[in-house]
């Protein structure tokens, strides 16, 4: 019996307890040792059998009376680690197990099960192990044995260590073990033996000491002397096969992991048990969803998953034909995942467990979910039909949003069929939205999808749109230097219609307008818009907008990075490209809503990415994310789903109060394939795992062919969508590298260990229909994986602070440039010391600018020079942009 044989015995279908008598024949000797017994007649060896076994049961029913009734012995094999300081050479092989006293024999397979954990000290092993997993648990687990040369049996009780030496020629451990706290493992041994006698593995010494077995143990021993694992000391008898592998890999990461843990414990300690002492109490209340069986079975699971490379996983039929999911032209594969159908099955049942399908009615019902906030999330009626119904303190909103979506439309058909005009006459064709965060990203992400659709190109013919977000003036510079203002219209996007950058951006635009065409309040009333929360309509009043007609509200049940299918989208968006274009925008994305409120979880595409969120964010622990859109035209969305998602998800506390002690919110960043593809794929590839969205079309929105290529370029592009993803699942081997004549030397630097998660979403073709479908999607991924792990997805508090601390700074700039001798005094040496450097270094400050009359705006300074910079070099503006202007303030 090889070990190898031995541990399939344990990985068979069922579970077979290896039988107490193993240890006896643990205590065998080696191969090399092995002659004299070969030489014993059979009726001498089972004498010897016999008496080894009687000495052994002698001992150990003394050691057991002299010790702690639950107490555990332990029998320590070789121990190849050799530099426990250095946590990097951490090997294990198959004969460094524990034996719990009644001879159940642990794998690090049922150990994955126990609180098994694996401390450092000065170059000993102390080892702790603790029963106490259920018996559904049980029943996926392995028993695992290895024909091992016991050296010494220790025996330690919480309280005391005696330790009987048997035999002493290698090296010494001491081990230390905590008391089973749920049931002894002796216990369940004893029940499962006697449940399943038929089912012992008895072990055929002879078979084992036959002379084929022996050599074939002597070509073994020495193909294991041959093996080349960097890092790893292997006992000489060991056998290399597949089966040492994968219980090398299980180890290794599971005694990495449990060293992690208890290293970041130990540094937690502290603040741990006050936390501890504060939320005990709450925690009776409303356990953590950690705490829940669920998600200790999905801990579990994953340790499972973590022995299994993706590149098998891909080559099962039936899970490749499972996961995928289909709805409306949206294709989603995530074969590509590090999951199996059960981890799927495990997470619905977290799923279930944390009400999820409950949670996601109550959000499009409109319930206060946002609860730090009282208000509901209701992003969904936006897109809902005329006659449809949802209720937020007795008004129906659907009725209010498709007031305010006929108000838009016959705005925006009103200027762009010329009846609303400027303030000197002219046709408004050049549009300014000005916000930033959601009140930015998703309208600017829906523009940059239709600027190239073919019917946005059509329909935006004559327009401009632009964005400005950032109130550095380089941003006011760019935006609308080469604009006229007399063609110009300005909408001002703020939910709140308080944000500082957005704010000053408005009134810079403000007064550029006035620049323009002078200090008369009708400039305002015909050049400027608003799309703002109803709350905020007396801000928006006071900043000089027509309230009755140029005023376009939204409600405090939006969120501002939920708020693209809302005014803030619409506006811009139609003046655009017409209002029928983004009509189809939130056609696409009611397809999801409905979808995502009806379809059964195993069918539900954005469930199902939501609970792989969770899978690969707590469980397998990777933080990033990557978005990455095989569509230049969606060059922008990685961006929003960055605001969407990070400060959705960027919460720390349950929605009871509790701090989470798992990982929630992942880091999210991306950009169109191929391009991204050359910039930080090499990381993706070789480097940190982060999963990848793969986003792509069937169709391009311009597909192209030259004539003597036989594949056209969305063709190209569309090649490296399907083959990312293989690339990063399978990864190459040594001896695939190999395999290419490549020289050794570089081998290991060609090699990918692959088994990175990606998942696939194919769509028809890149409309405002699909962006809807898009948009929905990731919305939802979001909601689903802030429900599972309890926290409120939909408030932002983290941004307070830094909005506060930044209005203290402007207070000690704007008394620097009062007085040149000012020195400022900040809360600590480190901002003083930065502050006046900066101060007194920016002396030539456009607002400190002596040689400006007062009647002067130094805001639009920059722009006007421009214009003239323009004049002087006698450069002709295009022809639509006739920086004239009715009172020639250019000269
Ligand atoms: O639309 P508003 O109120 O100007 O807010 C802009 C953005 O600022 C934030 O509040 C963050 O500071 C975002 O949540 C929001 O999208």
């Amino acid at each position: 019996w090889s070990p190898a044989s031995l541990w399939r015995l344990g990985r068979g279908p069922r579970m077979r307890p290896i039988p107490t008598n193993l240890r006896v024949l643990a205590e065998r000797p080696l191969a090399a040792e092995s002659s004299s017994w070969s030489s014993m007649t059979p009726e001498e060896r089972q004498e010897k059998r016999r008496n080894k076994k009687q000495n052994q049961q002698q001992q150990q029913q003394k050691q057991q009376e002299q010790q702690h009734p639950k107490s555990y012995r332990m029998f320590h094999a070789v121990p190849i680690y050799t530099d426990f300081n250095d946590v990097d050479l951490v090997s294990t092989a198959p004969d460094f197990f524990p034996f719990p006293d009644d001879g159940e024999i642990v794998s690090p397979y049922d150990a994955h099960e126990r609180d098994f954990a694996f401390e450092m000290k000065e170059g000993t092993v102390t080892t702790a192990t603790e029963t106490k997993m259920e018996d559904s648990h049980r029943s996926s687990s392995s028993s695992f044995s290895s024909k091992t040369h016991v050296t010494k049996t220790t025996s330690v009780t919480a309280d005391d260590a005696s330790t009987t030496t048997t035999s002493s020629s290698l090296s010494s451990s001491s081990h230390t073990f905590q008391e089973p706290t749920h049931r002894s493992s002796y216990e369940y041994y004893t029940q499962y033996s006697q449940n399943q006698q038929d089912e012992v593995v008895l072990l055929d010494d002879e078979d084992d000491n036959d002379d084929d077995s022996i050599s074939k143990r002597h070509d073994n021993e020495n193909s294991l002397r041959n093996l080349q694992v960097p890092q790893i000391h292997l006992p000489p008898r060991l056998v290399p096969n597949v089966a040492w592998e994968h219980h090398h890999r299980a180890t290794t990461s599971f005694v990495h992991e449990r060293l992690q843990r208890r290293r970041g414990q130990r540094d937690q300690t502290i603040d741990k048990q006050q936390h501890q002492l504060e939320g005990d109490t709450k925690r009776k209340r409303s356990p953590l969803v950690s705490a829940t069986p669920e998600w200790q079975r999905l801990e579990l699971h994953k340790l499972e998953i973590e022995n299994q490379h993706l590149r098998d996983l891909l080559k099962d039929e039936e899970r490749s034909q499972a996961m995928f999911a289909e709805h409306d032209g949206v294709y989603l594969d995530y074969s590509r995942q590090r999951a199996t159908l059960k981890t799927l099955q495990l997470l619905q049942d977290l799923a279930k467990r944390q009400r999820l399908e409950e949670r996601i009615q109550d959000m499009v019902s409109g319930k206060t979910i946002n609860f730090t906030e009282k208000r509901a999330v209701l992003h969904t009626a936006l897109r809902a039909d005329p006659d449809e119904q949802i209720f937020v303190d007795g008004e129906n909103v659907v009725e209010d949003v498709h007031q305010v979506l006929n108000q838009i439309k016959t705005f925006t058909e009103g200027v762009r069929s010329g009846n609303i005009r400027g303030y000197t006459g002219k046709r408004l064709r050049n549009i300014i939205s000005v916000g930033i965060g959601g009140s930015y990203l998703g309208p600017e992400f829906l523009h940059e999808v239709l600027k190239t659709e073919p019917d946005g190109i059509n329909s935006a013919l004559g327009y401009n749109l632009r964005f400005l977000a950032n109130v550095d003036p380089v941003d006011v510079e760019r935006t609308c230097a080469d604009l006229d203002p007399e063609e110009t219209l300005i909408i001002v996007v703020s939910k709140t219609f308080t944000t500082a950058e957005t704010m000053l951006n408005a009134r810079t635009m403000r007064q550029w307008l006035w620049d323009f065409m002078g200090n008369d309040k009708e400039v305002v009333r015909k050049h400027v818009v608003a799309c703002a929360s109803v709350s905020a309509t007396d801000k928006v009043k006071e900043f000089g907008i027509d309230t009755n007609n140029y005023f376009f509200r939204f409600w405090d049940w939006v969120g501002g990075r939920y708020s693209v299918c809302s005014a803030v989208g619409a506006v811009p968006i139609s003046l655009m490209y017409g209002f029928d274009l983004f009509e189809q925008f939130l056609k696409g994305a009611q397809s999801i809503d409905r979808h995502f409120m009806t379809a059964p979880m195993d069918k539900n595409i954005p469930i199902i990415m939501g609970l792989l969120g969770v899978w690969n964010h707590s469980f397998l622990g990777y933080k990033t994310r990557t978005t990455l859109p095989y569509a230049e035209a969606l060059l922008r969305l990685p961006s929003h789903i960055q605001q969407l998602d990070m400060e959705s998800n960027g919460k720390v506390m349950t929605r009871h109060g509790i701090e989470v002690d798992y990982p929630v919110g992942e880091i999210d960043f991306g950009e169109p394939g191929t391009n991204g593809q050359h910039s930080f794929f090499q990381l993706l590839h070789m480097g940190q795992t982060a999963p990848c969205d793969f986003i792509g079309f069937c169709q391009s929105q311009h597909d192209l062919c030259l004539d003597d290529e036989s594949l056209s370029s969305h063709d190209e592009l569309m090649a490296n969508f399907f083959a990312q993803p293989d690339a990063l699942a399978n990864g190459k081997t040594a001896d695939e590298v190999r395999a290419e004549g490549i020289e050794e030397d570089l081998v290991p630097h060609r090699t990918f260990k692959g088994n990175r998660p990606s998942m696939s979403l194919l769509l028809p073709k890149l409309t405002a229909y699909a962006t809807g479908q898009l948009l929905a999607i990731y919305e939802h991924r979001t909601a689903v994986q802030g429900f599972i792990w309890d926290i409120n997805s939909f408030d932002q508090w983290g941004v307070e602070l830094g909005k506060k601390l930044a209005n203290d700074v402007k207070a000690h700039l704007v008394d620097a440039r009062k007085s040149e001798d000012h020195v400022i005094e900040a809360s600590n040496p480190a901002s003083s010391r930065i502050l006046n450097y900066y101060v007194n270094n920016s002396r030539t400050n456009a607002c400190m600018n002596s040689d400006m009359s007062p009647n002067t705006n130094p805001l639009t300074r920059v722009t006007r020079k421009t214009h003239s910079d323009h004049a002087r070099a006698a450069l002709t503006p295009p022809i639509q942009h006739d920086l004239g202007g009715s009172i020639g303030k250019l000269s």
